[in-house]
């Protein structure tokens, strides 16, 4: 492991504990067309050569635009799709390329919860059946105890018990989210990764929700992914930050750092736009010109040289890597906001 894009990866690690999962040079392509008619198919680079560490017990926000790529590696990291390229390690054995009977073990440790929970709560079984199966088909608890560990589930997402008897139609969205909580808790998982799981709600309700994950996190030493669009939900919940642009990684360090001085030009930009007064010193909303370009055809160089008020000719021609900075964030760009004078409006 003697990269520069893996070591950056790993250099964000804030104790000495190994990566519970970690992706080297990941990459996802979505092949659509006629791929029988040699090149009349479309390639979409979905995730393109992504390296990450997520280290035990803290919580990775995972932010960008929409189309970035954020479901797609949130889906990659959990083996809900297949890897196009690249490799996925968790506690150190690669489980990227493995199949179905050695992934079993794993598919217990690493849950995913999504946007909206309907998809996992079958709308004919009351939640009492809905909470069981997982553990009754894996075995993980032995039958006396399923009834005192549905109570459990239920009080650890704050619900009443009673409500074991219900249909999951009968319930509010926030509702339904802890039930699609207490669902992928009953695998007793190590790792969560939650995609938009509070973008579908109330505002009220998706603070009750966020607080929610970061007790749960608290009381079940639990670690997460945290996929979302809202960069205010992200930072109160996350303990590093990952920043996605067109597939790739552009910057990566603890919450602090990276939303009190974001070193990549998209991040600078992403953030000025967050409405909260205090969520930054700097006030001037900086709008990004042009659209994000098509994943199908990226753009040659940094992949951010079309929208970058800052890019010149080496950004048009050579694609940065994730390097470390002092700070410990890494950043993929040749000219980082950090390491130029902000006063000579470069
Ligand atoms: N099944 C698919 N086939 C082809 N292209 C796809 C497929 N799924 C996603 N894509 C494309 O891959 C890119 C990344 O999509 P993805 O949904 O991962 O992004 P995202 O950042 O999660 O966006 P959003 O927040 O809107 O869900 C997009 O250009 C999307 O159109």
């Amino acid at each position: 492991m003697t990269d520069a894009a893996v070591l950056a990866a790993r250099s964000q690690a804030e104790s000495s504990a190994p990566p519970l999962l970690e992706a080297r040079h990941l990459s996802k392509r979505y092949h659509f067309g006629k791929r029988l008619l040699p090149g009349s198919g479309k390639i979409v680079h979905a995730v393109d050569d992504v390296s990450l560490a997520v280290f035990p017990g803290e919580t990775l926000g995972l932010v960008g635009e929409s189309g970035c790529g954020k479901s797609t590696l949130g889906r990659c990291l959990t083996r809900l799709y297949e890897i196009s390229e690249g490799e996925l390690l968790f506690e150190g054995r690669e489980i990227g390329h493995v199949g179905a009977r050695q992934l079993k073990p794993y598919r217990r440790k690493v849950q995913m919860i999504f946007q909206d929970p309907s998809g996992s709560l079958n709308p004919r079984r009351r939640v009492a059946d809905i909470l069981a199966q997982p553990l009754r088909v894996h075995g993980i608890r032995p039958r006396a105890e399923i009834d005192d560990r549905l109570r459990e589930l239920m009080d650890l997402v704050g619900l009443p018990p009673g409500y074991l008897d219900r249909y999951p139609h009968e319930f509010s969205g926030g509702q339904r989210q802890r039930i699609g909580i207490a669902r992928a808790l009953a695998m007793e998982p190590q790792l969560i990764v939650a995609d938009e799981p509070v973008s579908a709600l109330d505002v009220s309700v998706q603070a009750q929700i966020v607080n929610l994950f970061a007790d749960l996190r608290d009381q079940l030493a639990l670690t997460y992914v945290f996929i979302a669009h809202d960069l205010a939900v992200v930072r109160q919940v996350s303990t590093r930050i990952a920043v996605m642009y067109l597939g790739s990684i552009v910057e990566l360090g603890s919450t602090d750092t990276v939303y009190g001085r974001p070193a990549h030009p998209y991040t600078e930009a992403l953030l000025s736009a967050i409405p909260e007064p205090h969520a930054r010193q700097q006030c001037e909303r900086i709008v990004l010109q042009g659209d994000l370009p098509s994943p199908i055809s990226p753009p040659p160089g940094c992949r951010f040289h079309t929208r970058c008020p800052f890019a010149d000719d080496r950004c048009r021609t050579e694609r940065p890597l994730l390097r470390p900075l002092d700070d410990g964030r890494s950043v993929a760009c040749h000219y980082p906001r950090t390491e130029v004078s902000r006063t000579a409006g470069t």
